[in-house]
């Protein structure tokens, strides 16, 4: 845990950096801090491993004030991945990743393990990067040596200062996804600074917004987004913050798993019966073995005396289907390029898991879309 408590940074010409800051920041949660340029951010972080000091105030770590260990100790404790990465270029991948574990003094044996470790979390393959220099690597397999470096002693508490800055947009997505797998098995304390609001909404537990020094709201991604505190947090999150909620939202936490199926086996009179007892209008038809989706049958293509086969619609489920784990706005946009009312859901093997309704999607976009919930000193 990372508690600020009344911090203060105020530089030798009377600038104030950051002003009374309060945050807490709760073990195994990824807290990004986010505003305009100039606003802290960096400041805020580097106050925690002093590589800036405090002007008062204080910063606690796990309640200890983070001035009670000698700086380089504390920094030992703290893992740390920047923009610009900072490897030596001098240095193999495997020393660069080695770096602290050296410091600490750990038998060669258990940094080499610790390295390989590194390096496969990481997504490298240790034999091919290992012995490479930074130079012969990519941006991106670079700032995911940087991250490998940063866990290297397996710290409790990692900074990053827009670890994946650096790299084009497509690189960037793929090292965000992975970050956060990682920190699924590793659960650190994580402080990540970005400028970039949608990798603050996809990356953070919660998200500080800062603005001169200050922090302007402190709150989970969907809180920020459905209820921003004021104009200037509503403007920096983007006109499209609807959109962006739905965005964090998994379709397997809103779907519907009451609309009753049939089997591909099943009869006519089955379905006809469903008809009858319910007010379904479609109903998905499964195969009886897997229960893959095989297609769906309308309550106004019902004729007498054919057959379950004859009357449905036949389509791989790739084509109708959304999946479990897509988000609400993905399940949205395909619903809308095809032109569906409801859409079946499906697991990533293609078997029904559950069902989606247009509806249900257009509710959760017009859920209290306007709110501001307090206004606050002129800024709103
Ligand atoms: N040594 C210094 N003396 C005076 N002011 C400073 C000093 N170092 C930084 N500042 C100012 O402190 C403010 C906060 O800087 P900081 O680097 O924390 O901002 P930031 O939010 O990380 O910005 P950016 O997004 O541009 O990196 C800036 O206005 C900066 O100019």
């Amino acid at each position: 845990m990372i508690e600020f408590k009344n911090v203060v940074k105020q530089y030798p010409n009377g600038f104030r950096a950051v002003d009374d800051l309060n945050l807490l920041v709760p073990e195994g949660e990824i807290c990004v801090l986010i505003g305009p340029s100039g606003c802290g951010k960096t400041t805020s972080m580097r106050m925690i491993n002093r590589l800036i000091s405090i002007t008062s105030g204080e910063i606690l770590i796990d309640g200890q004030p983070n001035t009670e260990l000698p700086a380089e100790e504390l920094r030992r404790q703290i893992g740390y991945a920047i923009q610009q990465i900072g490897l030596l270029p001098h240095m193999t991948i495997a020393d660069n990743i080695a770096l602290v574990p050296r410091l600490l003094h750990w038998d060669e044996n258990r940094i080499r393990r610790r390295v390989d470790e590194l390096l496969e979390l990481v997504g490298l393959d240790p034999d091919i990067s290992r012995d490479k220099y930074p130079r012969q690597l990519s941006g991106g397999q670079q700032q995911r040596v940087g991250v490998a470096r940063a866990l290297g002693a397996d710290p409790p508490i990692m900074l990053m200062d827009e670890p994946f800055g650096a790299v084009d947009p497509i690189t960037r997505e793929v090292l965000q996804a992975e970050f956060l797998q990682i920190q699924e098995r590793v659960g650190k304390t994580i402080i990540f600074v970005t400028h970039d609001i949608d990798e603050a909404i996809k990356m953070g537990d919660r998200i500080a917004i800062m603005r001169d020094g200050h922090l302007v709201q402190y709150d989970t991604p969907d809180t920020i987004l459905a209820h921003p505190i004021n104009r200037f947090v509503r403007d920096f999150v983007g006109t499209d913050r609807t959109l962006k909620r739905l965005g964090l939202i998994r379709i397997k936490n809103l779907m519907d798993t009451s609309r009753r199926t049939v089997t591909l086996d099943a009869s006519i009179e089955d379905a006809a019966r469903i008809f009858r007892e319910s007010e379904q209008n479609c109903i998905f038809i499964v195969d009886k073995g897997d229960s893959t989706l095989k297609g769906w049958i309308d309550r106004e293509e019902m004729k007498e005396n054919t057959s379950l086969t004859e009357a449905m619609f036949e389509a791989p489920w790739i084509d109708i289907a959304v999946r479990d784990d897509a988000t609400a706005r993905e399940a949205l946009s395909a619903m809308v390029a095809r032109g569906f009312r409801i859409t079946p859901v499906v697991d990533r093997h293609g078997k029904l898991v559950g069902t989606i309704t247009l509806k249900a999607l257009q509710d959760l976009a017009a859920y209290d879309p306007d709110s501001i919930v307090e206004t606050s000193g002129g800024v709103a």
